[in-house]
């Protein structure tokens, strides 16, 4: 899928207007909170998912008096299934709707599915740098996009073990209860495996693409591996099954005395490497912001399969810390994506081969007039907001 145009208005800093970005690679330049990361934010929000930093709908729309206006309004020209279609997300008073080709959706979750996007964001690297949970939601996230039916797998699972620990928290005073964790056990088992293996299956297939990527990011110098094998590496389902319950059982009286459940899917961990060593507590700042590149756009690669369209591939402020080699993987080999970069340096859209570039200056935001190259902007007066 391609985005033809993206309008906005009233959302955030960026000054009403529209974009028509090209195909492949589209860099987007300009100095320090001038509004790139706004305008990546806009196209994000047609996936339906939230805001990618963590802000509310409320807070979206422009702040005008030290208030955020009543509302703000995107619009958006792709090119998916075939065809050209028009999409709308409104945000009101801190709820969405939309409209998809003219038809009007009450809400803005009628948008899931029709736009697919990846985003790489400087908050994505904690998925190296921290515990295990981000790695586990980068897994179950990346696993809901494309097997929707695992999201009530796990929704199943995580009810059980809310279940079970509460059961464990009232165990001091009621130890009679003891008996009663079998039942929640048996969920925890039935839905437990069934995580285990998509998560295992999905990172079997997600392994070779990201160690491709990696190798073209890092110039061959360089081998990452992924590994997600818990119960010592169990494959089955009824291996898995019968180690989980093993350990259920070796924890039982550990996890009545703690008051929470200490063994299962919920405590697993994707172990990442690079040339053997761990990614998290050796790797380099280049080596950890390419490894997670490389394990978002596998993840686009394989909804890509399971889906027949390319999700749009978001990166921001991705550059900084990237080598003049590993930029260059980015600009110019990242073929058959339609790609949107956020950089401040306008050295990198002359590093570019083919595509286009976008200068932001206080929320206006201007096509560079070098198609190619992206000869910095292509007006020479300093643009400015309407409203200002
Ligand atoms: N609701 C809003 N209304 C008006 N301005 C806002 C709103 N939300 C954020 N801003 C402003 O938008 C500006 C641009 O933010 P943005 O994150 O897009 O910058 P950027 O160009 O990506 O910068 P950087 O290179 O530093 O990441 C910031 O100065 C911020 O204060």
């Amino acid at each position: 899928m391609n985005v033809l145009r993206l309008g906005f208005e009233n959302f955030r800093n960026l000054c009403p207007g529209e974009i028509f970005p090209g195909e492949t690679i589209n860099v987007i330049h300009g100095s320090n909170a001038q509004g790139k990361t706004n305008l990546l934010e806009a196209i994000w929000l047609f996936t339906g998912g939230h805001s990618f930093r963590g802000t509310k709908d409320s807070e979206l729309p422009v702040l005008k008096d030290g208030k955020n206006a009543p509302a703000a309004s995107l619009s958006m020209t792709l090119f998916t299934e075939g065809r050209e279609q028009e999409l709308r997300l409104e945000l009101r008073d801190g709820r969405r709707s939309s409209v998809i080709n003219g038809v009007e959706k009450k809400t803005g979750s009628a948008l899931v599915g029709k736009f697919c996007a990846v985003i790489f964001s400087p908050e994505h690297l904690l998925l190296v740098k921290e515990g295990p949970s981000r790695r586990r939601a980068f897994l179950d996230g990346a696993l809901c996009q494309s097997r929707p039916a695992f999201t009530r797998v796990l929704a199943h699972y995580n009810k059980a073990l809310m279940q079970r620990n509460a059961l464990l928290k009232d165990i001091p005073r009621h130890p009679e209860l003891i008996d009663t964790l079998d039942v929640w056990d048996e969920r925890l088992i039935l839905f437990g495996t069934e995580v285990v293996q998509e998560r295992a299956a999905f990172c079997k297939d997600l392994e070779p693409r990201a160690a491709e990527i990696y190798r073209g990011i890092a110039k061959n110098r360089e081998e990452i591996t992924l590994s997600y094998a818990p119960f010592g590496g169990a494959e089955t389902k009824t291996e898995i099954a019968e180690r989980f319950s093993e350990a259920l059982k070796n924890a039982r009286n550990a996890d009545a005395r703690a008051g929470f459940t200490s063994v299962g899917p919920h405590r697993d961990d994707l172990t990442l490497t690079i040339d053997g060593l761990s990614a998290r507590t050796f790797g380099s700042q280049g080596q950890q912001r390419s490894i997670v590149l490389a394990l978002k756009l596998a993840e686009a690669d394989i909804l890509y399969r399971k889906t027949g369209e390319r999700p749009v591939i978001l990166l921001d402020d991705v550059m900084s810390e990237l080598d003049m080699s590993r930029r260059d993987y980015l600009l110019n080999h990242l073929d058959g994506r339609q790609v949107f970069i956020t950089c401040c340096d306008p050295e990198t859209v002359r590093l570019m081969e083919t595509g286009r570039g976008f200068y932001v200056e206080k929320g206006t935001v201007r096509q560079d007039t070098d198609e190619k190259a992206g000869e910095v902007h292509a007006e020479n007066e300093t643009p400015t907001c309407e409203s200002e």
